[in-house]
Parts: C-alpha cells; sequence; structure tokens
C-alpha cells in the first residue's frame, strides 16, 4: 500500500510584485522573469535507538526501503506495511553530513539569487530535530554548518572587484505560547508579525545583527540558544518548549549602475514537537505548553491541506507560527521539511501522524521569486514636467496637429525636466526598474540574435531617448500612477479615520472632495491623481489639504483597472509603513486597553465598532479572559480576519490623525 501519494502539482503562489508606499515604492525587476514553481522537498530522517536499550524493547518499527522510500508497520493490518515515498529518507545511520549535503546545502544558493529558503525540522518530540538543526560540537547540524557555508560563499561573492557587494545579517526568535520573542534581545517582549505590501512577512523591531563570520555569528547565537525555553518531559529531558526561528539574510548590493539590490531570506526552523499528554505525563505549565505547540502544529496540518486543496482561504494567521511561515509554505521560498522520526514502538502513533504529515507538505508548490529592486536613491521624488503630467494622450491633444505631425522625438529643451538633467548613465539608474528590465531584455535578446549595432542600451543617445520615451510613456506613467494612487488612498483613508462625521457636517470646501469621492469611473480616478509627487509631500504634511482622490467606495473595480494581479490585502497592509513604530505601538496598546477593559458602551466609541459587535467583544472577553493582542480580536466569533484588519488601520489611523 503505498502512502506517499504524488499528488498533482498544485499551483500556489502568494507574493506577487507589487508597488506602494514607503520602501514598497521600489518594484521587483526579477518579477517578470520568476522562476518556475519549486515544491516543498520533505525528507525523513530516522533516528538511532537513543534510550540505551539498542532495540531490546522490541524491533524498530520503522524501516528504510532505498534512499527515498521507508515502511511501517500498519497498525489496521498487521499483515501489511504502510510505504512511504519522499524526496530522500536518511537512515538511523546516517550522519549530520548526509543531511546537510543531501537535503541543506542544496538550496543556499538560491539566497544569493535574492530569493527566500526555509528549512523546517519537523516531527514528535524526542525524534530528533533539535540534534538535525543545532546537533552538538562533536555533530554539528544544519545550522552550523549552512551558517559556515553561507558566510563563505558571500565572502567570495561580495569580494573586492566582484559586481555584488555582500552582507549578511541574523536574527533569532522563538514562538513561545503563541508570544513572538526575541532571543537576541530577551527584554523586548511578544512582537507583532506583519506582511508588506510585497507579501513579504516582518517583525518590527526583531534585533539584527550583522555578522562577516561564523565566530561572530556563535557570539551571537550561543547565548541566544540558552535564552530558548526548554523544559523536562518524561519523553525528553531536554524538550523544546517553543518553534526557534533562526532568520539570516542576505543582501546584495550591485557595485555599478544600474545598482540594483537583492535580499534573499533563510529560515532555520526547529519546530517544537507535537506531543501526546498521555504520554508525556505533562501537568500544569507542561500542559499548557504543550496545547499552545499542538494547536499551533494543527493549523500548520490544515495549512498544508488549504494549500494542497487549493482552497481559497488558506488559514495562515490561525497561528504566529502559521502566519510567519506564509512565506515558507505555499509562499516565496525554496522549502525543505526534514520530518524526524524515532524507532521505538511507543513512538509508533507519532511517526505515522508525522509521515502523513510530510506526505501531504511535499504536495505544497511554493513560488519562489528573485526579490530584486533598485535602490531607493533612484527613485527619488522627480519633479514631472506639464506633459509628463497630462499623460500621452492629454499631451498628443496639447501638442496640437502640427506638433503631432513632425513630433519631434527629443524631449522638449525647455523647460528641462529634473530627470532631462541627468547624464545618460543616472538617467537609466533613475529609470523604472520595469521599464530598465525591459530594456535589458531585449539588450539579451538582440544580443543572441546576434545583432550589431542596435542593443538598446548601446544605441546612441538620440535613439536611446526614443526609445525610453515610448516605453516610459506607457510604464512608467502607469507605474507612477499606482504609487501615487496608494499613497493618496492612504491619506484619504487616514482623513475618513479621523471622523467621519466631522465630514458630513464641513464646509463647502471640505464637501468637494468628497462629491468627487462618489464617482467610480476608473478613468478619472487615474487622472487625479497624476500630480508631482513634491505636491503629494505638501499635502501630507498638510493634514487639512484638499485631497483630490475618489471614495475607497468601489474600491476592488479600483484596484482591478491599476493592476488585476495585485492581492487587495497587501496594498491594504501598506498603511502601517506611513506611521512611525512608536506611535503603531501606541496606538495598538491603546485598542488594546479599551478592548480589555472597555464597557460595551466604550467600545462603542471605537471606529468600526457598533451595538452587536461591541456585545460580541464584551461576551468573549468574560468567556476567554483578555485579549493578548489585538489580533485575537478575530477570534471572536461574527468577526473575520478582514474586519480585525480594517479595525485596526481605521482606529490607528484616527488615532493617528488626532495626534498630529
Ligand atoms: N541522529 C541522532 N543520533 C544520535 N542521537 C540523536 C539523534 N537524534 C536525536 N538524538 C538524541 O535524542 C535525544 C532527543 O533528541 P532531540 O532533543 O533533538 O529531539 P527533539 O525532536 O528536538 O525533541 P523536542 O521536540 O522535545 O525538543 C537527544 O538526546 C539527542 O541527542
Amino acid at each position: 500500500m503505498d502512502a506517499g501519494r504524488r499528488g498533482p502539482l498544485r499551483r500556489r503562489g502568494m507574493a506577487s510584485a507589487t508597488s506602494g508606499a514607503g520602501r514598497c515604492r521600489l518594484s521587483k525587476v526579477g518579477a517578470g522573469r520568476r522562476p518556475p514553481p519549486a515544491r516543498v522537498r520533505v525528507a525523513v530522517r530516522l533516528r538511532p535507538f537513543v534510550d540505551g536499550t539498542d532495540g531490546a524493547g522490541g524491533p524498530p518499527c520503522v524501516r528504510g526501503l532505498d534512499s527515498c522510500s521507508l515502511e511501517i508497520a500498519n497498525w489496521r493490518n498487521h499483515q501489511e506495511t504502510l510505504k512511504y515515498q519522499f524526496d530522500a529518507f536518511y537512515g538511523e545511520k546516517s550522519s549530520q553530513q548526509d543531511i546537510y549535503a543531501g537535503s541543506v546545502q542544496p538550496i543556499l544558493r538560491h539566497l544569493l539569487e535574492g530569493q527566500n529558503a526555509s528549512v523546517l525540522a519537523y516531527g514528535p518530540t524526542g525524534a530528533g530535530k533539535t540534534h538535525t538543526m543545532l546537533g552538538s560540537p562533536e555533530q554539528p547540524g544544519v545550522i552550523p554548518r549552512a551558517l559556515m557555508d553561507l558566510l563563505q560563499l558571500t565572502r567570495e561573492e561580495g569580494g573586492e572587484g566582484r559586481p555584488w557587494a555582500l552582507s549578511v545579517t541574523m536574527s533569532y526568535l522563538e514562538i513561545y505560547q503563541e508570544k513572538v520573542l526575541d532571543l537576541l534581545d530577551p527584554a523586548s517582549g511578544d512582537l507583532v508579525i506583519r506582511e508588506d505590501c510585497r507579501g513579504n512577512i516582518l517583525i518590527p523591531g526583531l534585533t539584527q545583527k550583522p555578522i562577516t563570520s561564523f565566530a561572530e555569528f556563535e557570539q551571537h547565537f550561543l547565548p541566544a540558544s540558552r535564552n530558548r525555553t526548554v523544559g523536562a518531559t518524561r519523553l525528553n529531558q531536554r524538550s523544546s518548549r517553543s518553534h526557534a526561528v533562526l532568520l539570516v539574510k542576505v543582501e546584495q548590493r550591485e557595485r555599478l549602475a544600474p545598482f540594483r539590490q537583492r535580499e534573499g531570506k533563510l529560515y532555520l526552523i526547529d519546530l517544537a514537537g507535537s506531543e501526546d499528554n498521555r504520554r508525556t505525563g505533562n501537568k500544569g505549565l507542561r500542559l499548557k505548553e504543550s496545547g499552545a505547540i499542538n494547536s499551533s502544529l494543527f493549523v500548520l496540518g490544515k495549512v498544508v491541506d488549504a494549500l494542497n486543496q487549493g482552497l481559497p482561504r488558506v488559514p495562515y494567521r490561525d497561528s504566529k507560527l502559521t502566519r510567519l511561515l506564509q512565506d515558507s509554505l505555499g509562499g516565496s521560498a525554496h522549502s525543505i521539511l526534514i520530518a524526524n522520526i524515532a524507532p521505538e514502538r511507543r513512538f509508533y502513533l507519532d511517526t505515522v501522524s508525522a509521515l502523513n504529515f510530510a506526505a501531504r507538505s511535499k504536495e505544497v508548490i511554493n513560488r519562489p521569486f528573485t526579490n530584486e529592486s533598485l535602490q531607493l536613491r533612484v527613485l527619488a521624488p522627480v519633479k514631472l514636467s506639464q506633459k509628463e503630467l497630462l499623460g500621452p494622450s492629454e499631451a498628443k491633444r496639447a501638442r496640437g496637429p502640427e506638433e503631432e505631425e513632425t513630433g519631434s522625438p527629443e524631449p522638449p529643451a525647455a523647460p528641462a525636466s529634473a530627470s532631462q538633467e541627468l547624464s545618460p548613465l543616472q538617467k537609466l539608474s533613475s529609470m523604472d526598474p520595469a521599464v530598465l528590465e525591459r530594456l535589458l531584455s531585449l539588450d539579451r535578446l538582440l544580443g543572441s540574435q546576434g545583432s550589431q549595432g542596435t542593443h538598446g542600451l548601446n544605441t546612441p543617445r538620440r535613439e536611446r531617448m526614443v526609445l525610453m520615451k515610448t516605453m516610459e510613456e506607457k510604464d512608467l506613467e502607469i507605474e507612477r500612477l499606482k504609487i501615487k494612487q496608494k499613497e493618496l488612498e492612504a491619506k484619504v483613508l487616514a482623513q475618513e479615520a479621523v471622523d467621519p462625521k466631522e465630514k458630513e457636517n464641513s464646509s463647502p470646501t471640505m464637501l468637494r472632495p468628497l462629491a468627487r469621492r462618489t464617482v467610480t469611473v476608473a478613468k478619472p480616478l487615474k487622472k487625479a491623481v497624476v500630480m508631482p509627487l513634491q505636491l503629494i509631500q505638501e499635502q501630507a504634511a498638510s493634514p487639512n489639504a484638499e485631497i483630490h482622490i475618489l471614495k475607497k467606495k468601489g474600491r476592488k473595480r479600483k484596484l482591478e483597472s491599476l493592476d488585476a494581479s495585485e492581492p487587495e490585502e497587501k496594498a491594504e497592509d501598506c498603511w502601517e509603513l506611513q506611521i512611525s513604530p512608536e506611535l503603531l505601538a501606541h496606538g495598538r496598546q491603546k485598542i488594546l486597553d479599551l478592548l480589555n477593559e472597555g464597557s460595551a458602551r466604550d467600545l462603542r466609541s471605537l471606529q468600526r465598532i457598533g451595538q452587536k459587535k461591541a456585545q460580541l467583544i464584551v461576551g468573549w472577553r468574560e468567556l476567554h479572559g483578555p485579549f493578548s493582542q489585538v489580533e485575537d480580536l478575530e477570534r471572536v466569533e461574527g468577526i473575520s480576519g478582514k474586519q480585525m484588519e480594517s479595525f485596526l488601520k481605521a482606529n490607528i489611523l484616527g488615532l493617528a490623525a488626532s495626534q498630529r
């Protein structure tokens, strides 16, 4: 009976190239040439007997068949065995080097391509996850080996004279009882997991230490490892009571124009083990810890199932672990799951369940992409000329018929826009990344076809300007529109959040934007946001300034008109980047206090909370105790994740606006 199913490849992808506010203004150059999807690779490692009995308690319940498959007794039918096939199977005699070289080392190179990678050790308690990931001084595991190689690789690739300068940073955290704790700064308390508008998972406030050598890595890592929560259970004397996540970031900066940047993230994760508390004998705190571990692993299973079945909602947000792994499972990473199993018969049920989980995981498809961008400075505010402000079609009309006929491809001599004053090289670097990418691919294509003298980047200045102008008219403006659309939209929402009633009663000058907001036609909307960046910045500085933008109503349609492929959720997530972290933390705390202490009437003073929701919140609080964070609101029956997000956004922006 073959239990290791090779299911049909299912397309999963969550991270798309988007642009938005702040650093999200940078677009992903690599998005147009995304690598093919990568299936989550799954390896199984069987540990040897470790109780000193060396199998005296009975033969092992698992047996390796070859380097990829194994069999285990079928508890339903003793005449039968269950057979599983994986990308790799490592038997009890396999060494740490076998696992590292066979399953982990091959994915490290993706980090230097600006892609993400992750290694997860999964399995029941006491099955050898920490041994696999961390090991011992005599038998170093995946983490020290990967760091050693990665640092060596970055030294070689980033050395003097090489096209890219490389730097490496590390962060180390644990998820303990649904709290995200910084192991490099244990005093910092529970941290929040966020997603930026490009689909990257971020933890604001998490310590990042630059590392240039393995000694430097150990200097931070070893003391931090001692901060990890471990405790004795009946099954493991030093059982990990938390999920430990080591995050290593490799940043690359191109030394010459166009000064691209790349960032690759490596997650090395030692998951806490699933526990059967009838066998662990856990009580009190251990039982509580075990509940948190089991429920987050349960959500992990649900996420994997949802990805496998192609369900529209993947419950990443149901636990901190899955939220963090969002870009590792069904996301943007090259992932390897190492399922650790134990040979002892008493582990039999845990082993079957770990193998089933592993078999399901190998059907998850990730969509790795190159996380590449141009440096922020090359996208510094550009003063747009009148023609650029009008857009191509309007500009054409404004030029008049004669000019249209004789239309010189050269840019107008005066007034010179900021971009026109740049040298050809600067012009190239300040160009929209998407345009630049297209030029580069055109250049490559022409090069590969053996075309002479017409390479996009080698053409004389005049011809290059024609090419750039045409492309800019099409692409650059659309990109700018998208960016400014989002910036303005966020500002309008901030104003809306101040007090909607105030707006209704406001003076005629304040009514104008509202009246315009009722229009939901896509074209005027685009026109309304074509403004010089400087003007937008002036508006941001003046909270009462009139903002010409159309209402959020019909938002879906509006977003579709801008970029049909852009997930709505990501555009929404950018709002946090516009507020200082202190203000954000202060706002969250204020809301949390009100949620925990306010009466139903007090709660109604919050945005988006009516009578019914206020009562639901009070009822939930009485039943479950205080909320530990604002996101817990989505646990309240009748409040969806989306509603919680929009509640958070409206209230924090409201607070921020009132502070201003
Ligand atoms: N391949 C192996 N070779 C030798 N000893 C091993 C191996 N795997 C695990 N062990 C030993 O087994 C014991 C349990 O392993 P470990 O602590 O790594 O389990 P774990 O899965 O991390 O457990 P938990 O989830 O409870 O933290 C340790 O003493 C460890 O040294």
